[in-house]
């Protein structure tokens, strides 16, 4: 172990950011009444290259004027590769009010990719005097992006989180598909006449969580393209759960709820963790560092799994 400690993701519910694009106002009081923790006005590949002015129009009067009560609110920026990105940053810190919590940075890269977006904004803070630290997040989506991953998580002290995107994270890598996460068709084993499907997301998926957590950053899975799939968005979420996300994009309404209740730790899973912790306490004042639960071995390893699900259950409680 390191002598350093690993330090703590922003203590703050992601449990669903639920998208939509800038250029459809018709939207923005539905996602307000969401339930989602973090909401992401896209001015990136949601839009029509032909609405990029408007739709960041629409996204300053929408941070200014509607009522987002204490949810998360982020501007999903355009790429650093357009023309768009730098007046989207410009405009969204001189034109609105201080509600704006972050923006995110799409198909990140480097950590250079970070300090640019960080030099801009930056000096629009000053230059306005702006009391707030505006924060970053950011999507791995492309081969550089996975490759640099933890380049990235600490490209700056503003990064809060970081998403997958399984779209153009599948596409930069060159995979066969144009499903939008979940399980691919040809990725299985095969024996004795039965086919097993993988996770062809968990080796990105992993390096993402293990970036966000030596860097003290919230992963978080990204787009489930296929909303008339609950089953499919519910597996690919429990997944991104097991392997240590704290939450999931919703593209649409319907898949709020299924966000929400797979990332909050169910009432079993917080007691029978706080049994643990108790069983802990015991052997602790025996004398000990190991004992049996249930059955089974728990040590001081099993105090901080315990804890993961109990503070996280209390940050969600809290708001
Ligand atoms: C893949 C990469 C990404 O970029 S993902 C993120 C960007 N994408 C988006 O932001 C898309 C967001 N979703 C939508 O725009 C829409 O949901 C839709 C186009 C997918 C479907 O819209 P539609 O209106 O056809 O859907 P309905 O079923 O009719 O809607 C029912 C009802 O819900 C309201 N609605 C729809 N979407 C939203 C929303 N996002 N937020 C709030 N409310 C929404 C809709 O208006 C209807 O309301 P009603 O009429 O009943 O009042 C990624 O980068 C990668 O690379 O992976
Ligand atoms: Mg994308």
């Amino acid at each position: 172990m390191s002598f350093r400690p690993q330090p703590p993701a922003p203590p703050r519910p992601n449990r669903c950011q639920l998208f939509g694009p800038a250029s459809n106002p018709a939207l923005f009081e539905k996602m307000a009444a969401s339930k989602a923790d973090v909401i992401n006005l896209d001015l990136e590949d949601a839009v029509a290259p032909s609405d990029k002015d408007i739709a960041r129009k629409n996204a300053i009067e929408a941070i200014n004027d509607i009522d987002w009560g204490n949810k998360t609110l982020s501007v999903r920026i355009n790429g650093l590769d357009t023309q768009y990105w730098y007046k989207d940053v410009v405009d969204l810190l001189e034109q609105t009010n201080g509600r704006l919590d972050m923006i995110m940075i799409p198909k990140a890269g480097s950590g250079d990719d970070i300090y640019a977006v960080d030099a801009l904004v930056s000096s629009i803070e000053i230059a306005m005097g702006h009391k707030k630290r505006l924060a970053f997040e950011c999507i791995i989506e492309t081969a550089m992006g996975i490759a640099h991953v933890e380049d990235i998580a600490k490209g700056s002290p503003r990064m809060q989180a970081m998403s997958l995107g399984a779209a153009d994270f599948a596409a930069y890598m060159g995979m066969q598909t144009t499903g939008i996460g979940g399980t691919q068709e040809n990725y299985y084993m095969h024996r004795n006449g039965e086919n097993y499907w993988g996770d062809p997301w968990h080796w990105a998926t992993a390096n993402i969580v293990a970036a966000c957590r030596t860097h003290g950053l919230l992963p978080v899975d990204g787009p489930f393209g296929d909303f008339s799939d609950p089953e499919g968005f519910k597996a690919q979420a429990l997944r991104s759960l097991t392997l240590g996300m704290v939450g999931k994009w919703a593209i649409h309404p319907n898949q709020v709820d299924a966000c929400n209740a797979i990332f909050t730790p169910s009432e079993e899973s917080v007691n029978e963790a706080r049994e643990i912790l108790a069983a802990m306490e015991d052997a602790k004042a025996k004398g000990l560092g190991a004992t049996t639960y249930k059955g089974r071995l728990i040590d001081i390893a099993s105090i901080k799994q315990a804890e993961v699900i109990v503070k996280s259950a209390e940050m969600i409680a809290k708001g």
